[in-house]
């Protein structure tokens, strides 16, 4: 008897099965909507010239401790000027703890365990729909889930009143994830005065707002828009907890690059709780990657480099908001009787279509176009080359 005969195939990511999908089907007019990673208008991944040049900067320095060292404390730094703007008390007074971590993922767990250990009897509240692998995350931390609703069918918008509700009903002092901008899957997000609402009804009941920032200057194409949620609960004095990634707003997917930060009463709370964040990491991964920190911290830390990326991520957000606008137009002079205004009243990368999964399959079966069965797409996946295509076969399967 085999050590590992008990071991059953873990259940497939719905997000990896699309890819795979459209991987293995030849035909030239396929269309990948699955993945949430930026392509440009001929489908490629993207290197940002900021990184090139960055790359360029660190090629050839010597790891030396000290500069990996460096590169990881500037990333913490630079990272919490983002989120919480360059001139906030958070930054001046240092009253936060910052951590390097294994991207955004690696921010949600290094946040979760030390949820679990610090708050025992708390659970996260979800939103009804979130990032498949939000569950899995605090699942494995063994931090009971709820959720609470956000995505309404009718409208294809926000449900601002039943989001409230489950707010209001919560017990106090719950823990949320909220996503600050560019909402994965839905592509929807509070207006300025339902974010206010919500900063003002945690108040009341004194929860903890954790934000999961991914896509911040990937929405709006403006960094400091993109952290509006945030400021507006910061200037309400809530302490929060942040994840940042720079998969996509830096294009860095594969470098892994995050941050965690919590912000705290003081800078000695800081301190401790900062100490307990790295106790946990060291247990989990020993110590973060140092080459991409190095290149955020390099891009972050010069001002030519960062006026470039954030001309550049506008670029990336630019080309999506025309994709969304090409897609609607498509759909409407094909004279569909349905209503696609959401394809651009939804932010970021993700479009929910609404389209249900008879539509779905046939989209793979008769067209080879795939998409998840929540029919999120991936406007990234969408080219000046594929829109017609893409808005004629949603026009048929529809019709
Ligand atoms: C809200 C959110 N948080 C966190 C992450 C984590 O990304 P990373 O760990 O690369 O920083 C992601 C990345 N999503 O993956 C793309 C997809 O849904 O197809 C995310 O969307």
């Amino acid at each position: 008897v085999g050590w590992w005969d008990n071991v059953g195939l873990a259940p497939k990511d719905p997000l990896l099965s699309v890819t795979e999908a459209f991987i293995a089907d030849a035909n030239p007019n396929n269309i990948n909507l699955g993945v949430g990673a930026f392509r440009d208008d001929e489908g490629k991944p993207l290197v940002l010239q900021c990184v090139r040049d960055a790359e360029a900067r660190i090629a050839g320095a010597e790891y030396l401790e000290s500069i990996s060292r460096q590169g990881t404390l500037k990333l913490v730094e630079e990272s919490v000027k983002l989120a919480y703007g360059e001139n906030s008390d958070v930054v001046k007074e240092g009253s936060f703890a910052g951590v390097q971590a294994i991207s955004g993922t690696g921010a949600c767990r290094l946040f979760a365990e030390f949820q679990r250990r610090f708050q025992p009897e708390s659970r996260i509240y979800l939103p009804v729909p979130t990032w498949s692998n939000h569950h899995n995350i605090w699942r494995d931390a063994q931090v009971p889930q709820r959720t609470f609703q956000y995505y309404n069918l009718a409208s294809k918008g926000l449900h601002f009143s039943a989001l409230m509700d489950d707010v209001k009903n919560a017990p106090n002092h719950s823990f949320f994830l909220l996503h600050p901008c560019a909402h994965n899957p839905t592509g929807i997000d509070p207006t300025e005065e339902q974010w206010r609402e919500i900063s003002y009804l945690f108040k009341v009941k004194n929860h903890f707002p954790f934000f999961d920032m991914a896509y911040q200057g990937f929405a709006s194409g403006d960094l400091e828009k993109d952290a509006q949620a945030i400021r507006i609960f910061l200037d309400d004095g809530h302490l929060i907890g942040c994840a940042q990634s720079f998969s996509k707003t830096m294009g860095l997917y594969g470098q892994r690059v995050g941050c965690l930060s919590v912000l705290c009463v003081d800078k000695n709370q800081a301190t401790a709780v900062k100490s307990q964040l790295q106790q946990i990491a060291r247990a989990m991964y020993g110590n973060p990657p140092a080459h991409g920190a190095l290149l955020v911290s390099t891009i972050l830390g010069d001002p030519g480099l960062k006026s470039l990326w954030v001309k550049e991520a506008k670029v990336m957000s630019d080309r999506i908001m025309k994709m969304r606008a090409a897609l609607r137009d498509n759909l409407e002079r094909l004279g569909s009787a349905f209503n696609w205004e959401h394809i651009t009243n939804q932010v970021g990368m993700f479009c929910y279509s609404g389209l249900n999964p008879e539509q779905i399959d046939r989209l793979g079966n008769e067209f080879h176009i795939y998409m998840p069965n929540d029919g999120r797409i991936s406007m990234a996946g969408v080219t000046t080359g594929n829109v017609d295509y893409l808005a004629n076969a949603i026009h048929e399967v529809t019709k």
